[in-house]
């Protein structure tokens, strides 16, 4: 298998073009602020320090205020104790090197010695106050992120879910929440380097005034390295991140349920494990790459930092020598000068890490943003209580084309569609695969706006309508309707999540769509966890989830019911027993949108409308659409018969406009 390293070209490995079509590189709208994280000087990195420390402190204050204050507090003591103990123990040294006799001088020294033991014992005592106050935020910090992300993405319209930009600016922000914990860590620390350093420099200064500069000198080495080593790290992070979610994708691939059968029995197994290694090995080389490119940077600045420190110890004893300084004050000047070197390097790194997690912090902030811009407005005109009729006039609608997709076209799914559906009736809509039809009932449940026409309900348009009222009538069954890994019972209360599940209007739900049999044959009845791979969960059948989608929607009990693909996985009593009950709701006052390759099925609709690549060509009733000499309607339905008549009758489902066999 060859690696990136073998081919050393741009086209990917082979694993990577053979599976994925091509090189997976970098996506540059992935991760907008690498740039302005690479480019930034360690003045201007200083410079927005500020606020990168007031936008973390923001975040702890809204988590946990008195955690937030028991950290403040306990770091400030914390350099405080460090500052006293420095001059403390300069104290200690000065009265040891005085004349006259041991025990003299140890007696004078003793009460600096003291102070010293005291200010050790206070800073040890803040810096836990600080570690178990870090650890009370730093989990409610990331719930906070994690709840701002949550809170706003679930309220932007379906069309930013589906815009493939919003939709990696979500991925990137994803990691603002466990930012944002770790921002928490490497505040503390900044703060906590800062205040020690200050503490010996402050010293230093006083010792002489030529010792701060050659601190700062002895450090520069070892900062610069650990920025260059960091951003190495994170520009090889964006560049392979695609190529390590793909790694990962063939892995868990391997271990799914879903994929398992065709695994074994086409002996796929083998063939994703070599892969597997080839882009394992692609990505072993990059790491490779980066600890020999780290080791040689560490190497130079170890050697920087040796010349530094001979240059400082050097000053030391010239100042000796020359008489301006005293062998106690070198004393303490070496120690101050360890310290200081220690806290600028952890400044250095911290301030580094801090600015590696803003980036996804940025991110994070920036989709609450756009989230804010793309979210479903809120109030509007109220809905009509007794409506008539929804109307479709002149739509036309395109699904958004991916932006940083060069080969991406606009997708046109409707073209000046204009239709009625009546209420409290059946209303059908026909037509082949890709014709349009799901774009229909999404626009008419309010889940898209179109890009051009409207869609009015009683003659008023739905964009000013109120969005909740307007979703409080719909009940929605699609063929892709989600399978809860929760209780069989959540599973259909879930309906109404905004209300405690009503056992007996439960009851009625599973009843109507034969959900209850269901349940029956369930080792905890109601209470069986429909999830595999939990203790006590259990997987039901496509039929059996579809009888639950069924009862979900009926439980919601929406005036407005759109059905997509009803009975695709029933068998053929449950799928007429379906459509009976169908036809039921309508009589009962409610609208049905029915959307179905079963010609026969629409037999009994109160309207038919037929759909041919996103423009309406028919609309009727069963008899005046098939009355239509070369009618679309009456071909399709030709069709379906002449296969159930000729071919043998195995009924086959949703598998294109033409090829449904009918009754
Ligand atoms: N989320 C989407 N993003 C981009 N294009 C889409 C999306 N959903 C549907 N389309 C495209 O819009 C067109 C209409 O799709 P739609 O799902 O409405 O058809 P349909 O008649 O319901 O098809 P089917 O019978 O296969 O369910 C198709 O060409 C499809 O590829």
């Amino acid at each position: 298998m060859s690696t990136r390293e073998d081919t050393g070209s741009d086209a990917g490995s082979e694993s990577e073009r053979l599976l994925f079509g091509g090189p997976l590189v970098h996506d540059a709208g992935w991760a907008q602020h690498e740039r302005r994280y690479l480019e930034m000087s360690l003045w201007a990195m200083a410079k927005r320090l500020p606020h990168l420390v007031a936008t973390t402190v923001r975040l702890a204050r809204r988590a946990d205020r008195r955690a937030l204050r028991t950290v403040g507090v306990s770091e400030l003591v914390r350099g405080v104790a460090q500052a006293v103990a420095l001059v403390a123990v300069n104290s200690v040294l000065a009265a040891v090197m005085l004349t006259g006799s041991v025990q003299h001088r140890l007696w004078l020294a003793t009460p600096a010695m003291v102070a010293a033991a005291l200010a050790s014992a206070v800073g040890a005592v803040a810096q836990s106050f600080s570690t178990s106050g870090q650890g009370r935020l730093e989990p409610k910090v990331e719930r906070v992120a994690t709840e701002m992300y949550l809170e706003h993405v679930v309220r932007v319209e379906m069309a930013a879910i589906e815009d493939a930009a919003f939709h990696r600016l979500l991925d990137s922000a994803q990691y603002g929440a466990s930012s944002a914990r770790r921002m928490i860590h490497y505040c503390t620390a900044v703060v906590g380097a800062l205040i020690s350093f200050v503490a010996a420099a402050g010293v230093l200064t006083v010792l002489h005034p030529v010792l701060l500069p050659l601190l700062v000198l002895m450090t520069v080495p070892r900062s610069w390295a650990s920025l260059r080593n960091s951003r190495a790290r994170y520009t090889s992070f964006l560049r392979w991140v695609q190529h390590s979610r793909a790694g990962r994708l063939l892995s868990q691939t391997l271990t799914k349920t879903g994929p398992a059968p065709e695994i074994r029995v086409h002996g796929v197994g083998p063939f994703m494990l070599r892969h597997f290694r080839g882009m394992s090995e692609s990505s072993e080389a990059e790491q490779t790459r980066l600890a020999r490119d780290a080791a040689r940077v560490r190497l130079l600045a170890a050697a920087l930092t040796g010349l530094a420190t001979a240059a400082t110890y050097l000053a030391l004893i010239g100042l000796l020598l020359t008489g301006v300084m005293d062998l106690s004050v070198a004393g303490t000047a070496v120690l101050a000068t360890r310290a200081g070197a220690q806290s600028l390097s952890t400044l250095v790194l911290q301030v580094n890490n801090l600015y590696e997690e803003a980036g996804f912090m940025g991110d994070l902030e920036r989709l609450c943003e756009e989230s804010a811009k793309r979210a479903i407005p809120v109030g509007g005109l109220p809905v009509p209580e007794d409506l008539s009729e929804i109307r479709f006039e002149n739509v036309t609608f395109s699904y958004p084309r991916d932006e940083a997709d060069e080969a991406s076209v606009e997708k046109v799914a409707l073209r000046d569609v204009s239709l009625t559906v009546p209420v409290g009736r059946v209303v059908a809509l026909v037509g082949e695969n890709g014709s349009g039809k799901s774009t229909v009932s999404k626009l008419l449940a309010g889940l898209y706006r179109p890009t051009g026409g409207r869609v009015l309900w009683d003659g008023v348009d739905a964009a000013e309508l109120d969005r909740a009222q307007l979703f409080a009538r719909i009940a929605m069954v699609s063929q892709d309707f989600h399978r809860w890994p929760f209780t069989f019972r959540m599973n259909i209360a879930i309906g109404r999540a905004d209300r405690p599940p009503a056992r007996e209007r439960l009851a009625e739900a599973a009843e109507h769509s034969g959900a209850d049999r269901v349940a029956e044959e369930l080792p905890r009845g109601w209470d069986t966890l429909l999830a595999r791979g939990y203790v006590g969960g259990h997987e039901i059948s496509g039929g059996q989830w579809q009888r639950i989608g069924i009862a979900r929607a009926r439980y919601r009990g929406g005036r407005i019911l759109i059905v997509d693909e009803p009975t695709s996985a029933l068998d053929a009593r449950a799928e007429l027993e379906v459509f009976e009950q169908i036809r039921k709701l309508a009589d009962g006052g409610q609208t049905v949108l029915l959307i179905t390759h079963r010609l026969a099925s629409v037999r009994h609709a109160d309207l038919i409308h037929v759909l041919e690549r996103g423009r309406l060509r028919e609309s009727g009733t069963f008899e005046e659409l098939l009355g239509k000499r070369d009618g679309l309607f009456r071909g399709m339905y030709e069709l379906q018969r002449a296969q159930y008549a000729g071919g043998g009758g195995v009924p086959r489902q949703r598998s294109g406009g033409g090829a449904d066999v009918t009754r």
